[in-house]
């Protein structure tokens, strides 16, 4: 059932189609109709019903409907079992497999009462996760308003700790950019719900391209380039409002940021040797120059998690707030910056960036190249594998 987990990417931008992801075959089904409950049509209507659900149903429930689907037309898993990196297909095979000698009529059965489960389940659930009013920003991930001369950038995706999917990435980076010519005067990063961000979402590993593990990591190299690139050259103030626990890169890029104001109920993890992996967001630069050397090393090499009060007291956090006036000490404070003249604070925010840039330009291509060669090693995909599996958390 863990295993479920590796097949995250299934679901990625869910649509009814997205549901044959998990592909069902087109077959002609030669039912014996007096041998079982479930008739032909009754099987068929619910194979359509599927397509119409209104809801994704999560990976597990299709795993479950796919096995049951293979296991009524064709009977026990008779497919090789797959490899160990082919999560997905390694997933499907698991679910059929795991229902053993169970007979035809008896899946049929049970794929057609799963199925109408879900169609009276999810039809009525029409509550909308919070943060989920797309129309209105035009984001999946995010939620992005323009109020009193402040942008917020807002990452939404309360329900996985707001952990930076590959449509997030690119989000953001549109976000920043549009923000970077609005007429706000400053820019603001914060999360939804009770984290701030868990940092990269582990499941962007289990999305293989034909090319291989090697292609997936080169585009992921480039893409997170061109993502903490977009923090490197944003010209306004920018300000991280870290309203809970911070993990990897949501906690690296804080160096890149102008201030950050912080709740006394976050804390600062980068466990990236626990993760087979190396710093990234320039943090390699910035943490040794903000904190110290052996203080950034405890962090970014031994994993070592801080309280806003210790981050505060190392530079990476401006000023922490108790959790429970945070928004409101926190807002009346960037309000005030809003009304400075915007013009004065980009170019004060030019020259003390600028005198930077290059270098930081640099490390950024220095830590995604160091990356890409992590994200194919045996410490790295073990660790990925035993998140997704359930085998361990931070
Ligand atoms: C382009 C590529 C660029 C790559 C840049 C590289 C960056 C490096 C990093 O960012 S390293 C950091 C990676 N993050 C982690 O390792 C965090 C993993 N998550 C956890 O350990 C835990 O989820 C937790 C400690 C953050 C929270 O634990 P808690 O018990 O409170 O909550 P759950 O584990 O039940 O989480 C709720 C659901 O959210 C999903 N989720 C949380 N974090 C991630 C994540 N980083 N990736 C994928 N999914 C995540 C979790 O799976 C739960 O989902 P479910 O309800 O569907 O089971």
């Amino acid at each position: 059932v863990a295993m479920a987990h590796l097949a995250g990417r299934l679901a990625q931008r869910w649509c009814p189609s997205s549901l044959q992801v998990i592909s069902f075959p087109v077959v002609q089904l030669h039912l014996n109709r007096t041998a079982m409950r479930a008739s032909q049509k009754d099987f068929e209507n619910a194979m359509n019903q599927v397509k119409l659900l209104k809801k994704d149903p999560g990976n597990e429930v299709k795993l479950k409907l796919y096995s049951l689907y293979k296991q009524a037309t064709e009977g026990p898993c008779n497919m090789p079992k797959p490899g160990v990196f082919d999560l997905i297909n390694k997933a499907k095979w698991d679910a059929w497999n795991a229902l053993g000698n169970l007979p035809k009529e008896t899946a049929r059965q049970n794929y057609v009462d799963l199925v109408s489960s879900l169609s009276s389940s999810l039809e009525s659930s029409s509550q909308v996760e919070p943060g989920t009013d797309r129309k209105s920003t035009g984001y999946e991930t995010l939620m992005v308003t323009s109020e009193d001369g402040i942008t917020k950038i807002m990452l939404n995706r309360p329900t996985k700790k707001n952990a930076l999917n590959v449509e997030m990435y690119h989000e953001i980076m549109h976000a920043l950019k549009a923000a970077s010519k609005d007429d706000s005067a400053i820019t603001v990063l914060t999360g939804n719900g009770d984290y701030y961000s868990s940092g990269n979402d582990l499941t962007n590993f289990t999305d293989i391209p034909p090319g291989g593990v090697e292609e997936k990591a080169k585009n992921g190299a480039i893409l997170l380039r061109e993502f903490v690139g977009c923090f490197i050259d944003f010209p306004k103030p920018l300000i991280a409002l870290v309203n809970g626990p911070a993990v990897g890169i949501s906690v690296t890029l804080l160096g890149l940021f102008d201030a950050v104001y912080a709740s006394d109920r976050a804390t600062f993890h980068t466990p990236f040797s626990h993760l087979g992996q190396s710093p990234e967001g320039c943090s390699s630069y910035t943490f040794p120059k903000i904190m110290s050397p052996a203080k950034a090393t405890e962090m970014l090499v031994f994993g070592k998690k801080l309280t806003a009060g210790e981050a505060c007291a190392q530079g990476l956090v401006t000023e922490v707030f108790p959790d429970s006036t945070f928004q409101k000490e926190v807002w009346t404070r960037l309000k005030a910056f809003a009304k400075l003249p915007p013009n004065a604070m980009r170019i004060s925010k030019e020259i003390i960036r600028n005198r930077e840039k290059e270098k930081l330009h640099a490390v950024n291509a220095e830590e995604c190249s160091v990356l890409q060669g992590r994200w194919l090693s045996d410490e790295c995909m073990n660790a990925v594998v035993n998140f997704l599996s359930r085998k361990s958390k931070l």
